[in-house]
């Protein structure tokens, strides 16, 4: 059988999504994986095996719901969209450091980067899927595990809004310097990833580039229940 999502990956319009990326900040890619892969990972939920950790998410005060972060080696599907979306993104990210007058430091690919978590002690794997039922949320967050991070991550719908679930907006806000925060509330199709900058990104102003801070989160689902999948790219301490 052809190896689908690895097209649907390869097909991916890079030039649009770092123009939507430089000038937005975030972009939702097509729909990668369909509702049988879609459903698959749903359906890893209970199967604590493959998991090395599950975070009951209002012990710790970050909002109300549940997620588990995935064992390594992880499973082909997860293995080939973390893989299949880091060079494209890596490239935006080392656009980003040069618009900020830093020189480049992402390597092209995936294990290269993961060589440098894990030289430095960051090793657990961090992938995760989240599961909230009516009344859940996330606060808003940021999720850096360690000094090296990856400057984008991705999220996944993995079931529908609107007919799965009510309510659970993926929020992104972004802190301005000396300015008041702006809010993007967004609702992305089943299997559809966002890409998004895991702590700043810049914005062109009259004198050159500045740096904003964005954090993430989720509204509070009004009914059903919301699936989620994060990629997230470097790895935790
Ligand atoms: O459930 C969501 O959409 C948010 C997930 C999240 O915080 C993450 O993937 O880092
Ligand atoms: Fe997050």
């Amino acid at each position: 059988m052809p190896n689908r999502l690895a097209e649907r990956i390869a097909a991916l319009d890079w030039s649009s999504l770092e123009h939507t990326l430089d000038e937005r900040g975030y972009a939702q890619t097509p729909i990668l994986l369909d509702e049988d892969q879609c459903e698959e990972l749903i359906g890893t939920y209970e199967e604590e095996e493959r998991f090395r950790s599950t975070i009951d998410m209002a012990r710790y005060r970050f909002g109300s719901g549940e997620y588990k972060y995935y064992q390594a080696p992880l499973q082909d599907l997860l293995q080939q969209l973390r893989e299949g979306l880091y060079p494209g993104l890596a490239g935006t990210a080392n656009r980003w450091l040069a618009r900020l007058g830093h020189e480049p430091v992402y390597p092209a690919s995936l294990p290269e980067f993961l060589g440098r978590c894990h030289a430095q002690g960051q090793s657990r794997s961090t992938p995760l899927i989240l599961k909230y039922g009516a009344g859940g949320y996330n606060c808003l967050h940021q999720d850096l595990y360690g000094d090296v991070f990856f400057p984008f991550q991705a999220v996944f719908a993995l079931n529908r809004h609107g007919t799965d679930y009510t309510g659970g907006e993926f929020l992104l806000v972004e802190q301005r310097p000396r300015a008041q925060s702006r809010g993007h509330a967004i609702t992305l199709a089943q299997g559809a990833a966002l890409l998004f900058p895991t702590n700043h990104r810049p914005v062109a102003g009259s004198r050159g580039y500045y740096k904003t801070t964005l954090r993430h989160g989720v509204s509070t689902v009004a009914s059903g229940t919301r699936f989620s999948l994060g990629i997230i790219f470097h790895d935790a301490k």
